[in-house]
């Protein structure tokens, strides 16, 4: 008889939402973690970050800002503590785990069974192997927040979310930013235009963009880091901050010995129902590599148990409705394709400018736009002005704007359905009505247009 139902690895947002779903399906649960329960989202992620950015854009000076961050992530792990877990029915376990076998995990020497084991350990920054960066003093996401003192100024490699969001913070507490970053444009990946507009938003706010190049070798020069960029330019700067992605947290569990298959960057292969290789061995969250945001590790993990319970009708993990925010100024909000993925699609791209969203202006910041973009049903085509496909946000409150579309998606709905839903006046989201009317007849001159692919 194991000792348990489930072990659940790893105490972040996927494990968390792991063990309190076993727990309330009346399972024994133990829940492993060598680090606090809430993870990088509470303590190097989501919650540091976004209380940075606030307290950034409120004025606060550097010492006054961190000392806000510190004061937040000990509100919030307050909420999802040991003892609150304990008090839920979880057996919480402090320590690094490694599987023994496929039923079976050590923690510093102790073992335990269980039916069904979770891994939901998380990925680190990944640093890349730029020549001379493993001899320079560089923060990332985990040392990034402990800064006693405010560098004059700081060089950003990578533009990705965390780059964007701390270059913006940063540079708004009056540290000399500058960003380097391999690809064309800021979060690349993403539609151009939103690109484009933050691209914008950050030069605004005083931050030095070097993207379309790399830096090829680090050092040091002086008190300062120096980097050696692809074109020729140097940067320099008090500190350095490696933003470039990240790897699974995967190295030592011992995934092999039990059959659990990885990917080549060792992120763990996973089912739609986070089944992996190896019977009784699911996994969730950033370890998978599937959707790197809190709710969709915190969805994953859910699923992990409630799909491992159930023969039938077994749930599954589609990210490809659930939205991601960048909480810059302005936000940038996306759900679903984006325009240049659309190949071989017969869809129709609406455009709105914030310029001319009533709101925005009353606000004075009319940066930004609304794009949606709509396919035919199959059998019903484009009436109704045809299924939500993807859409795009740039506005000050896009993050809040994002999830009409998002259920849209998720129902199915018609955009002639968020046409002719009254919005009140004058809301961010009027927005969304004002853009879907362009699949139905138009809205102020503007009609959807058929995207070329
Ligand atoms: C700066 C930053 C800002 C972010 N902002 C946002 C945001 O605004 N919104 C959003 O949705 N997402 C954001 N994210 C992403 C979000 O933080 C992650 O997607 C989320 O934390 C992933 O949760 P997880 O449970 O998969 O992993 P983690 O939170 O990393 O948890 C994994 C846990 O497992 C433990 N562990 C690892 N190996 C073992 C082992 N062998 N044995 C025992 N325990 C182990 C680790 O110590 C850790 O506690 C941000 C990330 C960063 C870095
Ligand atoms: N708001 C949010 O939801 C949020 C915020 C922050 C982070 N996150 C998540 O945290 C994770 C980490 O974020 P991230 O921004 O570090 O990763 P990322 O993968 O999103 O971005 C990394 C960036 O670094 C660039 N890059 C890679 N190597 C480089 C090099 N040698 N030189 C210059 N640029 C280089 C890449 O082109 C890319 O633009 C991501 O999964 C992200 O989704 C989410």
């Amino acid at each position: 008889m194991p000792d348990s139902d489930v072990i659940v690895l790893g105490g972040g947002a996927a494990g968390l939402a792991a063990a309190s779903t076993a727990r309330r399906a009346g399972l024994r649960v133990v829940l492993v973690s060598d680090g606090e329960p809430g993870g990088d989202c509470t303590f190097n992620g989501c919650v540091p970050s976004k209380t940075l950015l606030h307290a950034a854009a409120s004025g606060m000076s550097f010492g006054d800002a961190l000392a806000r961050v510190r004061r937040t992530v000990s509100r919030v792990a307050a909420t999802e503590n040991d003892d609150i877990l304990r008090q839920q029915g979880i057996e919480v376990v402090r320590g690094r785990a490694r599987f023994s076998s496929a039923r079976t995990v050590s923690v510093d020497g102790r073992r335990m069974t269980a039916r069904r084991i979770v891994i939901a350990t998380g990925a680190r920054p990944a640093v890349p192997p730029i020549p001379g960066l493993d001899r320079v003093p560089l923060l990332t996401t985990e040392s990034v927040f402990d800064q006693a003192e405010a560098p004059g100024s700081l060089a950003v490699l990578g533009a990705g979310a965390v780059g964007c969001e701390l270059a913006q913070a940063f540079a708004r507490l009056g540290v000399e930013v500058t960003v380097v970053e391999t690809e064309p444009g800021v979060l690349p990946g993403l539609d151009p235009e939103a690109s484009a507009a933050l691209s914008d938003a950050l030069t605004e706010d005083g931050v030095r963009l070097r993207t379309g190049t790399t830096a090829r070798a680090a050092g040091r020069d002086g008190r300062q880091v120096r980097l050696d960029l692809d074109d020729g330019e140097t940067v320099r700067a008090d500190r350095l901050l490696v933003a470039t992605g990240r790897r699974p947290d995967t190295h030592d569990l011992a995934l092999n010995s039990v059959g659990v298959r990885t990917d080549e960057r060792d992120f763990v292969l996973v089912d739609r129902h986070m089944a992996t290789s190896a019977r009784g061995i699911s996994a969730a969250g950033d370890v998978t590599g599937l959707f790197p945001h809190t709710h969709g590790a915190y969805a994953m993990g859910r699923i992990a148990v409630t799909a491992g319970l159930r023969r039938t009708r077994r749930p599954a993990f589609e990210p490809s409705s659930i939205p991601l925010v960048v909480f810059t100024e302005p936000e940038v909000a996306v759900v679903g394709t984006a325009e240049h993925d659309l190949a071989g699609i017969s869809a129709r791209a609406a455009y709105l400018p914030m310029t001319e969203v009533d709101r925005a202006i009353t606000a004075a910041d009319p940066r930004g736009f609304v794009k949606l973009l709509a396919g035919p049903r199959r059998l019903l085509g484009n009436v109704g002005g045809g299924r939500v496909l993807g859409a795009t946000i740039v506005a000050e409150r896009a993050g809040e704007m994002i999830h009409e579309p998002a259920l849209a998606m998720r129902t199915g709905m018609f955009t002639g359905r968020l046409a002719q839903a009254v919005h009140a006046y004058p809301t961010w989201s009027l927005a969304i009505q004002q853009t879907a009317a362009q699949f139905v007849g138009g809205h102020a001159g503007r009609v959807a247009r058929t995207i070329r692919t």
